[in-house]
């Protein structure tokens, strides 16, 4: 079965604290965007084989669709096996959830050619296993996520804005973003209710222009190029332009294609990896 996997993007992040096992409580609004990776997945006799076009995408136990399939096959009893082919056209480690929602596809694929009649619950109790973003990326569409990012509330769709993405050529750890954020010294925060009564009226101008991510401080003293962008998609008439997850890909909203096309061949001069999507809804 071939399935496709949508990245996503934070309209917000909030991080409430550091819980004992140095995972962070978080309050973010997240979105599905039109830009996929294509997976197949065949059944197997045995075994777990992953193929990948991105050479820079581990294909053994590293790859997360190998652990939750593992994962899996254990907690199951299954005995057959799986054949991956990933066509990844989501950049990695990106802050875009490229691996998530892989992952999220591999357990649709596997409770369908493996019949494991697993619910909506399961698959979001399995996601959260390997990853916090897995969760989100099983339905996808606009949805609140508390907890670690696992306690998932779906949300109106706000399918159809004009989206453009840039990410500057540099890697970035989420787990080292998270472990040099000092809560504490955190000065401005997203107004999260506020915005997800924004969602509600679908009031995207409000939204573009009330996005926060507090994780941007951190990113962006390591790396001031994601403020470049920043300040090139506000000058482009952006309706508004964030950082996405731990980074540092930097998106921006736009009323119009037009506009998002202009600021999109602006970035091009400056940026490889630069793309327009829109927003997509559930899957
Ligand atoms: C930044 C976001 O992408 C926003 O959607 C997510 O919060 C991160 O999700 P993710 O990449 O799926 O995260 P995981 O792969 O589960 O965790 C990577 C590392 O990020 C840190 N981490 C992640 C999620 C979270 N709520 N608190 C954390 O502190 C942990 O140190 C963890 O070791
Ligand atoms: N299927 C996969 N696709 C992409 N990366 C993978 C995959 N499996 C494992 N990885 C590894 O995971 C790391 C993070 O990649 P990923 O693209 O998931 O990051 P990300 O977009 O920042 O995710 P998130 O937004 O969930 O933090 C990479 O270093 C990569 O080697």
């Amino acid at each position: 079965m071939e399935l496709k996997a949508f990245a996503k993007i934070n309209l917000s992040i909030d991080v409430l604290k550091r819980r004992e096992d140095n995972y962070h409580e978080v309050r973010m609004i997240m979105q599905s965007i039109g830009l996929y990776d294509t997976i197949n997945f065949d059944l197997r006799e045995k075994g777990i084989k992953i193929y990948c076009t991105d050479p820079n995408v581990p294909c053994d136990e590293r790859n997360i669709v190998y652990k939750v399939l593992q994962l899996l096959k254990e907690n199951y009893k299954i005995e057959k096996g799986m054949e991956i082919d990933i066509h990844k056209r989501i950049p990695v480690a990106a802050g875009l959830a490229g691996g998530s929602c892989d992952a999220a596809c591999a357990i649709i694929a596997a409770s369908s050619l493996w019949d494991l009649k697993m619910t909506y619950e399961d698959m979001v109790d399995i996601g959260s296993k390997v990853g916090a973003d897995v969760p989100f990326c099983i339905k996808g569409g606009t949805a609140l996520a508390e907890g670690i990012g696992d306690k998932l509330t779906q949300l109106p769709s706000l399918e159809g804005i004009h989206i453009v993405l840039a990410k500057p050529l540099i890697g970035v750890s989420t787990k080292e973003v998270y472990q040099s954020l000092k809560i504490d010294e955190i000065v401005i925060r997203p107004d999260i209710d506020r915005l997800l009564k924004a969602v509600q009226e679908k009031n995207i101008r409000y939204i573009a222009d009330n996005m926060v991510n507090v994780l941007e401080t951190v990113t962006i003293k390591k790396h001031p190029v994601i403020e470049e962008i920043k300040r090139i998609m506000v000058e482009f008439n952006a309706l508004g332009s964030l950082m996405s997850g731990s980074g540092p890909t930097v998106f921006g909203i736009f009323d119009t294609h037009d506009d998002a096309e202009k600021c999109y061949n602006r970035l091009r001069d400056y940026i490889k990896d630069v793309y327009i999507v829109e927003s997509v809804g559930e899957l």
